[in-house]
């Protein structure tokens, strides 16, 4: 006999196998309608359990298939009770449950709207007022097919839908396609890559311009920055040309340190670009972003306040939206982006659809692209919108896809890696889930320093920390031997030490444990300081020490600091050249900014950062990225976060792997594991 399903939900919690704010769900559930049935607080509680999963809604099938496994529960870092008894797991309880009874009894139930019962479902109106309501007028979950949503996600996914929809339908711009194909003949050298190959990105800007919405998607280095360049110097010339006035342009990235990249890497581009038309028009470079907001900046999300300051009545003043590392963004925010776009604003994102997604709930970018793999999904108009503008004859689909694929150019070729480079073998390996080719190419490494490298390490990771001394000791030696110059020149000394500190970056798939962040920290720290690598006394302040890097784990915008963002621990001089005390060193958003030294005990919540999480690394990049897989198969370990990890790579990617697993079984059963969001937007966006 199983105890009650409340005493068996708040086991979870105590257990950790649920969060405390998803119980919570269930209380309120409780105390508005005392009468609800158990299963009904039950998925109310388990679909929220889902959103802190990254899901927006419960797949009530799935879950009844397989209860443990959709759940996660137990999951790996769960803790055993006082009595050591594990609770009853979800299998257990819904064993024998069928699923028409458990829709049936959510359709009754007052919490809950049932779409195909009810014939006047939601309207979805402004995802901003669409917060969970009070009984019995507005039920706060909503009933899908066999999906069930706490109706914010279901009306922000709507939204996204329908915005999306709308936009690639919308009427192609009125456009003269003589003027846009002399354009792209000028942007684009005609010699390109492969010449069996159409350019991919001639083709992404060809297509950017249709209509108010477009997806550039590609993996690194395949020319995303420098398509994106292109286009915006495409769209203030055609603008010229018409004589109109130059086009408002905001560039954007979910994250600072995003933001910060893309704005580096779009300077350069433009520094190279420009020349060519300088002579034709000298004001083109006026015209051209300097800046890139972070998203949160860009529609103007505040503090306490439940919409952002740009909304669907006081639309962004903009024409060209573009925004980078789209993968990242979440259903809720891209709800609200969407919405603060005025309908002729032209929105482009870009992202590697095969990265991780965003650690809120939704995966946009994924399922918007679900279909970017076919080859060639164009239809006969977007065919002959490519010859007329771009000059190149492709053939049509013979089953095209939907509106929505012909607003997508996948750029394929990296120019960073090559095709036959090993890290562009191991990513093509990896994303066709192909755990035997990932394996064959890690396995053939085997001199160290070559661009794909395998460390077997035994349990007390001496590989690892002899490779972390040896590759952390060109910048921490440095930081013990600090100058003796103040002011701009210590600022160079930092930047300095930046660079170096970016060259090599120590990722883990796991938070705890000793494979995870936290074990990993300690044994680099420990294994530093017996290489006397970090000071015993002195530059040492209880836990902050010169060397010690950090990775900042909240918003702080009184300080300038955002969630991810990295800083090093230096010694610091002040302009009168006193002794040394420890500030902790932060860079500008481009490479000549000052530096910002902050004092350590003002800092919010921060944590060492000699190993970040694969999550925390997302939109960073690093000459050699040194990942460590769990020791036993773990399910954080999927497709996307190998990949991800992977990628953050610029010449080097080392994979440590227990010696204990020779074959390499841990990483082929991660990459052979996707990450299954639960929703329907690809669904919805295809129609
Ligand atoms: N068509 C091209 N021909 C030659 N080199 C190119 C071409 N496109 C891009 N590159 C070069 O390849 C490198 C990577 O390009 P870019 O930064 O635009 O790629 P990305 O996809 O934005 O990369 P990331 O994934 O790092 O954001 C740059 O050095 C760029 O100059």
């Amino acid at each position: 006999m199983l105890p009650p399903i409340a005493i068996l939900m708040d086991q979870w919690v105590d257990a950790g196998w649920m969060r405390r704010v998803d119980r919570a769900v269930g209380r309120w559930l409780e105390a508005l309608c005392p009468e609800t049935d158990a299963r009904v607080i039950l998925a109310a509680v388990l679909t929220s359990h889902q959103a802190g999963q990254g899901h927006v809604c419960l797949d009530l099938a799935a879950c009844l298939d397989d209860p443990d496994t959709v759940l996660k529960m137990p999951p790996q870092s769960g803790v055993l009770p006082e009595d050591g008894i594990p609770p009853v797991r979800p299998a257990q309880l819904m064993r024998g449950w069928r699923l028409a009874d458990w829709v049936a009894v959510l359709a009754d139930a007052r919490s809950v709207v049932a779409l195909a019962e009810d014939p006047q479902p939601p309207t979805i109106g402004d995802p901003e007022s669409a917060g969970v309501s009070i009984l019995p007028d507005a039920p706060p979950f909503v009933l899908d097919g066999g999906l069930l949503y706490l109706r914010r996600y279901w009306v922000q996914e709507q939204a996204i839908a329908e915005q999306v929809r709308r936009r690639v339908s919308a009427e192609s711009a009125r456009l003269d396609v003589r003027h846009v194909r002399e354009v792209l003949d000028r942007l684009f050298d005609p010699m390109s890559v492969d010449p069996a190959e159409p350019d991919w990105q001639k083709i992404a800007c060809a297509l950017s311009i249709r209509r108010p919405f477009s997806i550039i998607t590609g993996g690194p280095g395949t020319g995303k920055t420098t398509t994106v360049v292109k286009l915006l110097l495409m769209r203030q010339i055609l603008a010229f040309r018409a004589g109109q006035p130059p086009l408002r342009i905001r560039l954007s990235a979910p994250t600072g340190k995003a933001a910060a990249r893309l704005k580096q890497s779009i300077q350069a581009q433009i520094v190279t670009l420009l020349p060519r038309f300088a002579e034709t028009y000298p004001r083109l470079a006026d015209t051209l972003p300097q800046t890139v907001e972070t998203l949160h900046r860009l529609i103007g999300v505040r503090p306490n306040q439940p919409r952002p300051v740009h909304h669907a009545g006081n639309y962004l003043p903009a024409d060209i939206v573009v925004i980078d590392e789209a993968s990242m963004i979440g259903q809720e925010l891209m709800a609200r982006t969407l919405a603060a776009l005025a309908p002729d604003t032209s929105l482009v994102l870009l992202g590697d659809r095969d990265q991780l997604a965003s650690v809120e709930p939704g995966s946009v970018l994924g399922a918007l692209c679900a279909h970017a793999d076919a080859k060639m999904p164009y239809d006969a108009e977007t065919v002959e919108w490519i010859r007329q503008t771009v000059g190149v004859s492709l053939p049509a689909a013979a089953e095209p896809g939907a509106s929505l694929d012909q607003a997508i150019a996948t750029l394929r070729y990296s120019h960073r890696f090559g095709p036959d480079s090993p890290i562009g073998t191991l990513a093509r390996a990896i994303n066709a889930g192909d755990a035997s080719a990932t394996r064959r190419v890690l396995q053939a490494a085997s001199s160290p320093g070559e661009a794909i490298g395998l460390l077997p390490d035994d349990r007390q990771a001496h590989g690892l920390t002899r490779l972390a001394v040896e590759a952390l000791s060109t910048w921490l030696k440095r930081v013990q031997s600090p100058p003796s110059m103040v002011g701009a020149a210590q600022d160079d000394w930092a930047r300095a030490i930046f660079a170096a500190h970016q060259e090599t970056q120590i990722l883990c798939a796991l938070r705890q444990g000793r494979q995870g962040v936290e074990g990993v920290n300690l044994l680099v720290e420990q294994a530093l300081y017996r290489a006397g690598l970090l000071p015993g006394f002195g530059l040492r302040e209880g836990a902050w020490y010169a060397g010690r890097p950090i990775l900042v784990t909240r918003n702080e915008p009184g300080l300038r600091l955002a969630n991810g963002d990295i800083g090093l621990t230096l010694p610091y001089r002040d302009d009168a050249g006193r002794e040394p005390v420890l500030r902790v060193a932060f860079p500008g958003d481009d490479p000549t900014a000052p530096i910002r030294w902050l004092n350590p005990h003002r800092l919010p919540s921060c944590e060492t950062a000699f190993a970040l999480t694969v999550h925390k690394a997302q939109g960073s990049e690093f000459g050699h990225a040194v990942f460590v897989l769990p020791a036993a198969p773990n399910p954080i370990l999927t497709r996307e976060l190998i990949y991800t990890a992977l990628t953050r790579a610029r010449d080097r990617f080392t994979l440590v792997a227990s010696d204990a697993d020779p074959s390499l079984s841990i990483l082929a059963d991660g990459v052979r594991r996707r990450v299954q969001r639960a929703g329907q937007l690809e669904r919805l966006c295809a129609d």
